[in-house]
């Protein structure tokens, strides 16, 4: 059997670098997906829930390994949380985006928080809040596909799929099929002299 090629970690015309490609991100998520398991000692009482727009196609994603791992089909939602923000008066407007709890809701369940990017910590705190208006779990835990450090609040995920050491002026751009037409995590260089909020 040949040997399958290392991920190319290219620059691309744009000058944005992959760190994952297509197979990484795969690896990344049936890994997680055990995890998952493991942690919760198999898939009854989980329920993932995606934050729009690219936690979504990975909790679905998640949740499609451990059916054929379990054999279990564990519920997935999504959760905007836009209105909780904390920076609403500071950035552009943005569009509202769906929450969609699965029929079981989340009163009693371990919910899992599915994103694709974990940086200051400021979508999850905003996340937890818009928990609260929905239900009350037993637990909340957090699954990334990248952690890329620069923490502002005390947030940590449990789940992992790539710690990416990066600078304040580089910004992580996760693509996903079907939404991005590829698979990949790419870091691109900003304005070093524009800082963390030019960054994002
Ligand atoms: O830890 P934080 O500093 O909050 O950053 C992480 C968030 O930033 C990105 O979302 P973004 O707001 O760029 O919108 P997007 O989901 O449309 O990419 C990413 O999808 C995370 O949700
Ligand atoms: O680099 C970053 C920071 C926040 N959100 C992203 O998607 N990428």
């Amino acid at each position: 059997m040949c040997a399958q090629p290392a991920a190319q970690h290219d620059h691309e015309d744009d000058g944005s670098r992959t760190v994952l490609d297509a197979r990484d991100i795969t690896r990344a998520l049936t890994r997680i997906s055990h995890e998952i398991l493991e942690r919760n000692r198999g898939a009854s009482d989980l329920v993932l829930l995606g934050i729009p727009s690219r936690g979504v196609p990975l909790a679905e994603r998640i949740a499609e390994r451990m059916a054929s791992v379990e054999g279990v089909q564990v519920p997935v939602g999504s959760l905007d949380v836009t209105m909780y923000r904390d920076d609403l008066r500071l950035k552009p407007a943005r569009t509202l985006m769906p929450t969609e709890i699965p029929p079981g809701g989340i009163d009693g369940k371990v919910v899992v928080l599915v994103d694709d990017v974990l940086y200051s910590g400021r979508t999850i705190r905003a996340a937890l809040d818009a928990i609260t208006e929905v239900g009350r779990p037993k637990g909340v835990q957090l699954a990334v596909l990248v952690d890329r450090g620069h923490r502002e609040l005390p947030i940590r995920a449990d789940f992992v799929g790539k710690n990416l050491p990066t600078s304040l002026a580089e910004r992580v751009r996760v693509s996903l099929e079907p939404h991005d037409g590829v698979d990949a995590v790419q870091i691109l260089e900003t304005t070093p002299t524009h800082g963390k909020e030019a960054a994002r």
